[in-house]
């Protein structure tokens, strides 16, 4: 069993609808009920501000300051697990537009947001997550990056050099007579990351379907089979050398034809992720509602086991509105399934009733115009 982390104490400021918040959490699942519009999400979104990105709505950080606010917003943590308690802490400076988020880890600044996961791991599952196998192709991968990327943080930077590179190549494609040895330059450049994304993202795609096999099997969460389409189709068992190879010819014979369209046609950009129902064989897409709910929830739980596995410490689990499609018995099995990864996690709803069957494993707190109490 992977290490409790938890969250010890967290303390907002201007943050969404929060002027100021300060709440002593201990180890167990926290569940925020309330009504529409109360906070509850902002909370959430608040905690996975402590992980990379821009958090579980992809906000924009102009957004996030509490509107009327005169400063930034932060976001601090003690953070319990690991290496005994450590707080970490972020925000922005200021209210305006296009500012970069600042980091502090013990008190003292942190330059990268990757030094956040030697310390915490988030992941989530929220209602917008809900159309991901019907929705388009650029979700999905974009779901698996934030996989890949939660046990190698390389990728983040491997996926935004490749996009820098790529957006070269288009560029001097619609030149009318661009330079072929700049061409070929950027292209070299491509195909090392572009290989290495499709690699990171195939490795990932192993752990996961290991743990995705045995882990549902039950009737509650169903078991998926994973694989990625598109750029090279699942062929990791060639060298990386000889997929560069591979694709540096793709993009050359591609120039025409690439110039013609005004982007690049091939690469790991346009891959997409294939999920199926294992026991009922069929497209995640052509499931009913409940079944793709219950996949996608058989999917982030073994995503968490995964990380718990891999790094010897439980995630932080933010579970948004998760037992709204679930009957009683799947809700009770949900809640010993998250229990048993060992970790805390957060868990939203509008009807404190439905989380009856965690009972004193979990903390209920009653949200209300951003504010905290219970
Ligand atoms: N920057 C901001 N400043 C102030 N308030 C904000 C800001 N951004 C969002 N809000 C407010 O936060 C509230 C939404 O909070 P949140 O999404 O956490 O609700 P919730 O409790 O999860 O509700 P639901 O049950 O409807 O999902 C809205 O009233 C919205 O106007």
């Amino acid at each position: 069993m992977p290490q409790k982390v938890f969250l010890n104490r967290l303390k907002l400021s201007e943050f969404r609808n929060y002027a100021a918040l300060s709440l002593a959490l201990d180890q167990r699942h926290i569940v925020l009920t309330g009504e529409n519009g109360a906070g509850k999400t902002n909370l959430m979104e608040a905690v996975s501000f402590l992980s990379p990105g821009r958090g579980l709505r992809r906000a924009a950080y102009a957004d996030v300051a509490r509107v009327g606010a005169s400063d930034g917003f932060s976001v601090f943590a003690e953070v319990v697990g690991m290496e005994g308690p450590v707080e970490i802490g972020t925000g922005t400076a200021g209210t305006n537009e296009g500012q970069s988020r600042r980091l502090r880890l013990n008190g003292t600044a942190a330059s990268m947001v990757d030094e956040l996961t030697d310390h915490l791991r988030v992941l989530w599952l929220t209602p917008a997550m809900d159309g991901l196998f019907t929705g388009p192709s650029a979700d999905r991968r974009r779901f698996l990056d934030r996989l890949v990327l939660s046990l190698d943080p390389e990728h983040g930077r491997r996926a935004s050099e490749f996009d820098r590179a790529m957006r070269s190549r288009n560029r001097l494609l619609s030149e009318f007579r661009p330079d072929p040895a700049w061409l070929t330059a950027i292209e070299k450049e491509m195909a090392g990351l572009g290989v290495s994304m499709a690699l990171a993202r195939q490795e990932m795609l192993g752990l996961l379907t290991a743990l995705v096999e045995r882990n549902t099997g039950d009737s509650v969460f169903p078991s998926a089979r994973l694989a990625l389409s598109g750029f090279f189709d699942n062929d990791s068992h060639r060298p990386a050398f000889d997929l560069e190879e591979q694709y540096l010819t793709m993009l050359r014979e591609g120039r025409p034809r690439d110039a013609a369209a005004g982007r690049t046609l091939d690469g790991p950009h346009r891959s997409d992720l294939l999920i199926r129902h294992r026991e009922k064989d069929m497209e995640a897409e052509r499931c009913s509602t409940g079944e793709q709910k219950a996949l996608l929830v058989g999917l982030v739980l073994a995503h968490a086991r995964l990380v718990g596995d891999m790094t010897g410490h439980a995630p932080i689990l933010l579970l948004d509105e998760i037992a709204a499609h679930l009957d009683m018995g799947r809700r009770a099995a949900l809640f010993d399934l998250v229990d048993g990864l060992g970790g805390q996690a957060f868990m939203t709803g509008t009807d404190r009733a439905m989380f009856d069957a965690l009972g004193e494993r979990g903390r209920f707190l009653t949200v209300e115009h951003g504010s905290v109490s219970g």
